[in-house]
């Protein structure tokens, strides 16, 4: 394995430093993770290895964006597995510092708050969540942050609330480095690839399907210019055992307010964003699709 494990802030930047200044680096292409690695997180890295000349990667089970602490202990965590993958991905550095290494005065006091956008949806049910996540990113750009004229920064679009805000605080902090999404990987099955699937059971993962089907159906009828009928694809939901649907709506892909067009008798036209979330047995799940016409 050519892959670097990289454990302190220190030794992240300075081999940021000799690499950047050895090799005359053009751009650094950057993966944040929290491990249990899957090809959802391979097809992030493959992209920040051909976009970039070099791509790092981090790995940091964050405990500030955790809500439930059993969520935070039961979180896998397999990472020589994890260098493997990124290993064969192309990526050359993995960042994995401790909690004391990121957090050595304990729970900061300064953090970023998210803002409005991240009191619905996913913030709705986990509160805090968006906070947590957008201080750790934030502390990760800097750190992951080469000398190179380019820095660009890979997120999956599974996670779009995340996306939408992780943009939004690179617009308004000026942060310099380019947002790259990346399509959601789903398994043959539609389900979409997440580190917590591997806690279902089968007969749960089989309920779970309804998620895509739904995602899959509104897809159609947007394509088609039919009425979304939302109502049916949220019956769909309900319908599989085990489910517990948390939210299901059709939203503007840039402010994820809810749009007027999702009303059942109008043709669908433009562009949205159907946004799901469900608890599965255990496991709380989230999808999405874009739709449009
Ligand atoms: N199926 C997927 N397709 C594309 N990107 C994904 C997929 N799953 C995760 N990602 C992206 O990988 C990055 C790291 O995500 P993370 O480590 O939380 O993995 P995860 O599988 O989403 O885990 P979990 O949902 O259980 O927290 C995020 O940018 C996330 O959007
Ligand atoms: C971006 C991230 C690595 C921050 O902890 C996490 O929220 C994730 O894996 O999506
Ligand atoms: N992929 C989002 C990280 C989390 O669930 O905390």
């Amino acid at each position: 394995m050519g892959i670097e494990l990289i454990t302190t802030t220190e030794g992240l930047r300075t081999r940021l430093a000799e690499l950047s200044q050895a090799e005359r680096l053009r751009s650094a292409g950057f993966v944040p993770t929290m491990g249990a690695l899957h090809s959802g997180h391979a097809a992030l890295a493959r992209r920040a290895a051909e976009e970039n000349d070099l791509a790092l990667a981090s790995i940091f089970v964050n405990p500030l964006q955790f809500g439930e602490a059993v969520d935070l202990e039961r979180y896998p965590r397999t990472l020589d597995a994890d260098l493997e993958l990124l290993d064969a991905a192309g990526v050359r550095l993995a960042f994995a510092p401790s909690v004391e290494e990121m957090y050595p005065y304990g729970e900061p006091g300064v953090r970023v708050t998210a803002g409005p956008l991240a009191a619905k949806w996913e913030g709705a049910s986990r509160p805090g969540h968006f906070d947590g996540a957008l201080t750790v990113v934030a502390k990760l750009l800097h750190l992951a942050h080469a000398p190179v004229p380019v820095n660009r920064a890979y997120f999956g679009q599974k996670d779009a609330q995340q996306l939408t805000l992780v943009q939004q605080m690179v617009d308004d902090l000026n942060l310099d480095v380019q947002i790259v999404p990346v399509p959601i990987v789903r398994d043959a099955d539609g389900l979409a690839l997440s580190s917590r699937n591997r806690f279902l059971s089968e007969a749960e993962r089989e309920s779970a399907l309804v998620l895509s089907r739904a995602l899959r159906l509104l897809e159609e009828r947007a394509a088609a210019h039919e009425p979304l009928d939302l109502d049916s694809a949220v019956a769909l939901v309900q319908s599989a055992p085990g489910v517990e649907l948390d939210y299901f709506e059709v939203v503007d892909p840039r402010t994820l307010e809810p749009l007027a067009e999702n009303c059942e008798f109008t043709p669908f036209r433009g562009e949205g964003l159907a946004i799901v979330a469900a608890k599965v047995g255990p496991v709380r799940l989230i999808d999405n699709a874009v739709l449009s016409s």
